[in-house]
């Protein structure tokens, strides 16, 4: 069964009443949220406006991170569960995120910029918010992903005030992730994420997920989440074994790296990327990450 745009809102609370919208989180003086490439106004009738969200490492965005918006645009397109996207987003995270593969921000920052520069089929932007984020001694701030759907829900719909429709009356945008299967199989875990996290996230915000079919079976990943059924839109996706784990291991390997746009391959090689670094024995050492 496909899940409808009209379940926004809905769905009941433990308790059976709605679930509050989620309180906005402030951003750090001098960013701006990037608003360029958002669809202000809706162009089809009836449709509820969408704005997806893609949350990752990004280190290095390989094409198929930007094709998981195509499947999305196609997947609205093809099965119309009611929707019109109004805006993609990625969202990379913060070098506080413990993850040894990551590259600083400011450079998957970068490549993500040239991958969505290049010939994409939908227009993909960059939203730099999780990465600026400070403590108060100044160091990276890690940002739950929930609080980046808060972010983004604020910006939109409190700041800008939704998106406007056709008869000229402004309408609450739906702000939803865009993940891979893989990560949505992660999200029972409660070693990984908060229960409190994943109630707001997929009992009010909700999640297109991207089959991910050489990582993990769709069903497998989505049965421990059922209870928000209402708000999963699975993603149907083409067999592909395209990680930025294989990406690192080529560009270490000497392999050619056909997953990721040239222009990031060439930004990778220039910038010393992901290499092996060799040490005083001649031997290789772990990848660095090229600060
Ligand atoms: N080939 C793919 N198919 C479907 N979803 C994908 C694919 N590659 C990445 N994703 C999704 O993109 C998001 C960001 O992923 P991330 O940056 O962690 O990439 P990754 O390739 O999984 O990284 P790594 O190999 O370093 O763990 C996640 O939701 C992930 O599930
Ligand atoms: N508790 C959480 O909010 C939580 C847990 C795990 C991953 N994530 C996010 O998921 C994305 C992908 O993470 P991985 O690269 O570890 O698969 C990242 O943006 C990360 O911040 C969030």
């Amino acid at each position: 069964m496909v899940a409808s745009a009209s379940s926004f809102g809905t769905l009941p609370h433990q308790n059976g009443t709605p679930m509050p919208a989620p309180q906005p989180i402030a951003s750090p003086p001098g960013y701006a949220f990037p608003y360029q490439n958002l669809k202000r106004r809706l162009t089809r009738p009836d449709k509820v406006p969408l704005v997806l969200v893609a949350c990752g490492s990004f280190s290095p965005v390989t094409t198929l991170h930007l094709q998981m918006f195509e499947f999305a645009e196609k997947y609205v397109k093809q099965s119309d569960p009611g929707f019109e996207i109004v805006g993609n987003y990625m969202s990379p995270c913060s070098d506080a995120y413990q993850k040894s593969s990551l590259a600083p921000a400011h450079h998957r920052i970068q490549m993500c910029s040239l991958a969505v520069d290049t010939d994409t089929k939908v227009t993909i932007t960059i939203d730099p918010w999780e990465t600026v984020r400070v403590d108060e001694t100044g160091k990276p701030l890690y940002s739950p992903t929930v609080d980046v759907l808060r972010h983004f829900d604020h910006e939109i719909n409190n700041v800008l005030g939704g998106i406007e429709t056709l008869d000229g009356t402004f309408t609450t945008a739906r702000i939803m992730l865009l993940i891979g299967a893989d990560l949505a199989a992660t999200m029972a875990d409660p070693k990984l994420w908060d229960p409190a996290d994943i109630e707001v996230l997929l009992g009010y915000y909700g999640a297109f997920v991207v089959e991910r079919p050489a990582q993990c079976r769709t069903q497998d990943a989505i049965e421990p989440l059922e209870k928000y059924n209402a708000k999963i839109w699975v993603v149907p996706t083409i067999i592909n074994e395209v990680s930025s784990t294989r990406v690192r291991a080529q560009i270490q390997n000497g392999e050619r790296v056909e997953d990721i746009p040239d222009s990031v391959y060439k930004y990778i090689k220039l910038h010393h990327l992901y290499q092996k670094e060799p040490m005083a024995n001649g031997r290789h050492a772990e990848i660095t990450n090229g600060n």
